[in-house]
């Protein structure tokens, strides 16, 4: 029924017009597909964390806008429900991003049309999120050849920016498939990138599936390491990229930039162009989401016996914080790779491939 592999996060059937969906809070003890079948499925994907990720974020909101466009294709139902998709999540710019492209394509037209416009619309920009997350990994697989001396490749990543958090290959996790595939010989760390555990649930399982050795470990032992001599570099994601360079990523990013910084280790952050936001000038603007406590104070997994659980991990009554992002200023990030080639992390470089683009 669905025309595409299950090496991507979000499928869709061209004749049915269906979705679906990984639901990656099962993962990595169930690999479970959602249909998403109204704009609630869609807006409750998002935020539930169903799909996460800022490539995956918007698109899944693209597709969503469309579905809902088949509902009610009217002006106030489009208002609607772009506002319903935007309140969703606030700091991946890809969210927004996704959504004014659909409008863009729709708006002019007259109501009947718009619904298959916006899903040949959202349909094209998973098949333009693959291409720019491969080019991405070829990108980022120039930086690794530099790096590589013939003996393994140490690698660590930050919470999941694989193809679990795109359409396929990833962003930060692009190149270590791109390298993989090349020859060179790797490893990978992964930091468990508390509370919601992105790198041991979702990072070492897609790596796992790949065949790509790598080791979870504790978000805070990664500095040792770094000191040890034992990471090469270090590629993380992004979720809003400001136009001086700034970027904004899973909370603990900036402390692997500073250790990074501290261990002349090159810090690089894959960043689709989707996810710059040229619109902010400083890293400081950026929306931070501060998601429930009880992320922090509970866990999720299986027991011995393969059962479902989620246990309390603090005293009743303690109270938590639970900002979901930080900032790292530009100046601790060595090169922002993207589809179009790696640049500075600076305004500069960044006004210059904004030329470039002419956008
Ligand atoms: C390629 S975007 C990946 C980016 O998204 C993650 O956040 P979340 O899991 O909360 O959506 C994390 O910041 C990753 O680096």
């Amino acid at each position: 029924m669905f025309s595409n592999d299950d090496l991507s996060s979000l499928r869709w059937d061209a004749t049915s017009g269906a979705v679906e969906i990984i639901d990656q809070t099962l993962l990595p003890h169930t690999l479970r597909w959602v249909h998403l079948d109204s704009l609630d499925a869609y807006c409750h994907a998002i935020s539930y964390m169903q799909v996460r990720g800022a490539p995956l974020i918007g698109i899944t909101a693209a597709f969503g806008l469309a579905h809902a466009l088949q509902e009610n294709p009217s002006d106030a139902g489009m208002a609607e429900a772009f506002e319903s998709l935007l309140a969703t999540r606030p700091t991946a710019v890809n969210l927004r991003w996704a959504l004014e492209k659909i409008l863009a394509e729709v708006t002019e037209l007259l109501p009947f049309a718009r619904a298959e416009a916006a899903l040949q619309c959202a349909v094209e920009l998973r098949a333009e999120d693959i291409a720019n997350c491969a080019r991405i990994g070829d990108n980022g697989l120039a930086l690794l050849r530099q790096l590589d001396a013939g003996d393994t490749l140490n690698i660590m990543t930050h919470c999941n920016a694989g193809w679990l958090a795109t359409i396929q290959w990833g962003t930060a996790l692009a190149p270590v498939y791109k390298a993989l595939a090349a020859g060179l010989k790797l490893h990978v760390w992964v930091s468990e990138t508390r509370p919601r555990n992105q790198g041991t649930n979702l990072t070492a399982w897609e790596l796992g599936r790949a065949g790509v050795p790598c080791t979870v470990v504790a978000d805070n032992s990664c500095g040792q390491l770094m000191r040890q001599g034992q990471v090469d570099c270090v590629i993380v994601g992004s979720d809003r990229t400001a136009a001086n360079g700034d970027v904004c990523n899973k909370i603990g990013t900036y402390l692997k930039a500073l250790a990074a910084a501290d261990n002349n280790i090159p810090f690089y952050v894959a960043v689709p162009e989707s996810t710059i936001d040229w619109r902010c000038p400083a890293g400081d603007q950026i929306p931070i989401e501060a998601r429930d406590a009880a992320e922090v104070l509970a866990i999720a997994g299986i027991d011995a016996a393969g059962e479902n659980r989620e246990i309390n991990l603090a005293a009743a009554g303690t109270r938590a914080a639970n900002p979901a992002f930080d900032i790292t200023p530009a100046k601790w990030v060595t090169s922002l790779i993207t589809e179009h080639g790696s640049f500075d992390a600076s305004e500069e470089a960044l006004a210059s491939l904004r030329v470039q683009l002419g956008c």
